[in-house]
């Protein structure tokens, strides 16, 4: 195929597809190359015909030979009678492994000019057809108890799902269609598939999903075009078009052991202490060494006990008493180094204090404290967080995002609603819908707030903060919290907070972690598989991460390894919110040890032993890739990233990972020397996107004095009142 046949592709309806849990020796253990192939449905099909069951059906699972694409076209139509989705299985594609001229790797170059305009932050569906009915296994939470692993990482997601019974998530009352949940596990089926069954992942044009915004989170609309519609216009809530969502989340085990499991800090933890930091902005209070000095409330420093932590980080150092003194934050700290207990702590100390509002069945619940995320999984995993910490007290903490049923959300804020953590598209939705009132909002954390402030988020977050109740910046409390902070976004975030916010710099502003060793390989587009296999066969069975740059070739790779007999997983913006949250509980949990991922994980997961990172496409900016390697070498444990770097691709990157690279204490390669020296440019500040390492608060006037965080004190006073007008 070549390139134009890409482009062609691209604004064909959408086929998506699935990548299922991959388990080399349940579905690998045959010869012949034999294929799995889920085929294709239409588009015409979805929009036709009643809710499509996308389940894998095991007894579709005809044995024989494989489906071509006119063979899997013509089971389609047959399909469209019964509504069914279908998977051939048997001989035939062998390593070529995708039909339908999608994924066709043939052997022409084109194939891996796979064009980035599928990428997560481009779009080009229609949310309405894209939507993919049915095929929820939704509350199969109970189930999963038993599949997860004890210890942190088997739950802070939500792993180890159950299979396939049918569930509540189809409710009526909601007035949802029941598309699903009626064909059991689709999983387990493909244990009947065959022997050396290769996947073969679609799922159809006419597929319905959740809807997604902005970069991580985007609404497609019925045009085709990226829009920043909220749900409640016509997104998931229904109003307008489109099928409901029906996912229900399983909700999350509540044992205290589970609640409070955790992973160790590594070898590095007390390195931390020798990171110097910086705080900028007038009178910051002093710094704090340990919790005690805190002065939390018993059951605050009870639970933080049980949740294993004795020291302070840097950042928790600085944050916290900067907090509890009621300023305003921008914080920016290496990846894995506890940001998020750093706001969480001192909020709830504040809540403790002042105590709470908010009463059960309420229909309109008005919480003091609000968080936004840019994405699902990671606002997920900050709920988590925010329930562990406030256990046992009378605060309670929510969590609602896309891709889930609204009612449901809605069901959850009803019972009491204190803290609520949200993906910016739902939160609007929910409000839109008046479920939450905005007049007691005391606390607004912005997690990853570069990106809940750049062109993705920007408009969206602009709104919140305009909303009818919205207390203005000079009567809440607003932190942001981030591993990098490009200036631009620091100049933005003026809008957001009082002129005298204080800004903390743990190390390098945008620096990446040091305990993550990185490797730079100069790989060539078309020796990338080769090379990725040759690495994942020498680390076994150690959690890697390897991220891509689009959706599609997120599946391609993960069914890629899966025919090279690599159990893996995927997670990316065109998969069901139910399979999200499978595939990363299958990663969590080790059943699958490769996850192959878009920038959709790229920042704030928090996974237990993930010991890689491959950049196997490095991103377009020097930002996420700081983000994803930190998805390793987490709260002083030591982790890899190995970056792919193709000169024909990726030259514009160079400069900045020199400096990134050059930052961390890493080896930097004599040719990606090389390569950055002849692509110099003049005035090279460290970013494509203007300059990212600010070493100091954009505040020009407020450069702090650096100090080593160990000492405790106060860090920089500004000596000089300075003239903020520029913020006001
Ligand atoms: N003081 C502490 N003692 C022990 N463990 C801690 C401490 N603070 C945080 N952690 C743990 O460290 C891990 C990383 O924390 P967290 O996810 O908050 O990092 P982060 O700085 O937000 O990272 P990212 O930039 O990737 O979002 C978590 O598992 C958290 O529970």
């Amino acid at each position: 195929m070549g390139d134009e046949d890409w482009e062609a592709e691209i604004i064909k309806p959408h086929v998506s597809s699935y990548v299922p849990v991959f388990e080399k020796d349940r579905y690998f253990s045959g010869a012949n190359g034999d294929t799995f192939n889920r085929a294709p449905t239409s588009s015409s099909e979805m929009d036709d015909g009643p809710p499509r069951r996308d389940h894998f059906m095991r007894s579709r699972f005809a044995s024989g030979r494989s489906l071509g694409n006119r063979d899997a076209g013509e089971i389609n139509k047959r399909e469209n009678t019964s509504t069914m989705g279908v998977f051939g299985v048997g001989k035939g594609f062998g390593n070529r492994g995708f039909s339908n001229n999608e994924f066709e790797e043939g052997d022409r170059p084109g194939f891996w000019r796979e064009a980035n305009n599928d990428c997560e932050d481009n779009q080009t569906r229609s949310r309405g057809f894209s939507r993919r009915g049915g095929y929820q296994d939704g509350n199969d939470s109970e189930a999963s108890g038993s599949s997860r692993r004890g210890g942190r990482g088997s739950f802070r997601g939500r792993g180890g799902f159950g299979l396939g019974s049918p569930n509540s998530e189809c409710e009526q009352d909601e007035g949802t269609q029941r598309t699903s949940g009626l064909f059991g596990s689709k999983r387990p089926a493909l244990s009947g598939s065959g022997n050396g069954d290769v996947y073969q992942s679609r799922g159809g044009s006419g597929s319905r999903r959740g809807g997604y915004k902005g970069l991580n989170e985007e609404v497609i609309t019925s045009s085709g075009k990226n829009s920043w519609k909220s749900e409640a216009e016509g997104g998931e809530s229904g109003d307008i078009q489109g099928p409901k969502v029906t996912y229900i989340p399983p909700p999350p085990p509540e044992d205290e052991d589970s609640i409070f499991a955790h992973y160790q800090t590594g070898i590095n933890f007390d390195k931390y202490d020798t990171i110097l930091v910086e705080v900028s902005g007038h009178d910051a209070p002093p710094a704090i060494l340990t919790f005690e000095e805190a002065n939390l409330c018993q059951t605050l420093n009870k639970n933080i006990a049980k949740a294993g932590y004795t020291k302070l980080t840097p950042v928790q150092k600085y944050s916290i008493p900067i907090i509890l003194a009621g300023r305003d934050l921008m914080a920016c700290a290496q990846t894995g180094s506890g940001k998020t207990a750093a706001f969480l702590l001192p909020i709830l100390a504040h809540m403790m204090r002042d105590g709470i509002t908010a009463s059960r069945f309420k229909e309109l619940q008005e919480p003091e404290c609000i968080i936004v995320a840019p994405t699902r999984e990671l606002i997920n995993q900050i709920y988590l967080e925010a329930r562990k910490f406030s256990f046992g007290t009378c605060v309670r903490a929510v969590v609602i995002y896309g891709g889930t049923q609204l009612g449901h959300s809605i069901r959850q804020i009803v019972q009491g609603c204190n803290v609520l953590c949200a993906t910016p598209g739902r939160l609007m939705d929910i409000i839109g819908k008046e479920k939450i009132g905005l007049r007691q909002v005391k606390y607004l954390i912005l997690d990853e707030a570069d990106r809940m402030l750049d062109m993705g988020f920007g408009p969206e977050m602009k709104k919140l903060i305009s909303c009818p109740g919205m207390p203005s910046k000079e009567q809440r409390q607003t932190l942001m919290f981030s591993a990098t902070f490009p200036e631009e976004i620091q100049r933005m975030a003026g809008e957001f907070l009082k002129s005298n916010y204080l800004f903390v710099a743990v190390g390098q502003v945008g620096g990446a972690c040091r305990d993550v060793q990185q490797t730079i390989l100069q790989v060539g587009q078309y020796s990338k598989r080769e090379k990725l296999v040759e690495i994942l066969q020498n680390i076994v069975d150690e959690r890697t991460m390897v991220f891509v740059e689009t959706k599609k070739k997120a599946d391609f790779i993960a069914t890629f390894l899966c025919q090279e007999k690599i159990s893996t997983t995927s997670i990316h913006g065109d998969r069901e919110q139910r399979e999200r949250e499978q595939a990363l509980g299958d990663f969590r949990c080790g059943k699958c040890p490769v996850l192959v991922a878009t920038s959709v994980a790229a920042r704030g997961l928090d996974i237990e032993n993930v010991q890689h990172v491959i950049n196997f496409d490095l991103p377009s900016t020097i930002d996420e890739y700081v983000h994803r390697i930190g998805r390793t070498g987490r709260c002083g444990n030591t982790g890899r990233a190995i970056s792919f770097f193709d000169p024909d691709s990726n030259s514009h990157l160079a400069q900045h990972l020199v400096k990134v690279l050059t930052d961390a204490q890493q080896d930097v390669p004599a040719w990606l020397e090389e390569i950055a020296f002849s692509t110099y440019i003049p005035g090279f500040s460290g970013s494509t996107r203007g300059s990212v390492f600010a070493s100091v608060d954009t505040r020009k006037n407020y450069h702090g004095k650096s100090t080593l965080n160990t000492a405790g004190f106060s860090s920089s006073q500004t000596p000089n009142p300075v003239d903020d007008e520029s913020w006001d």
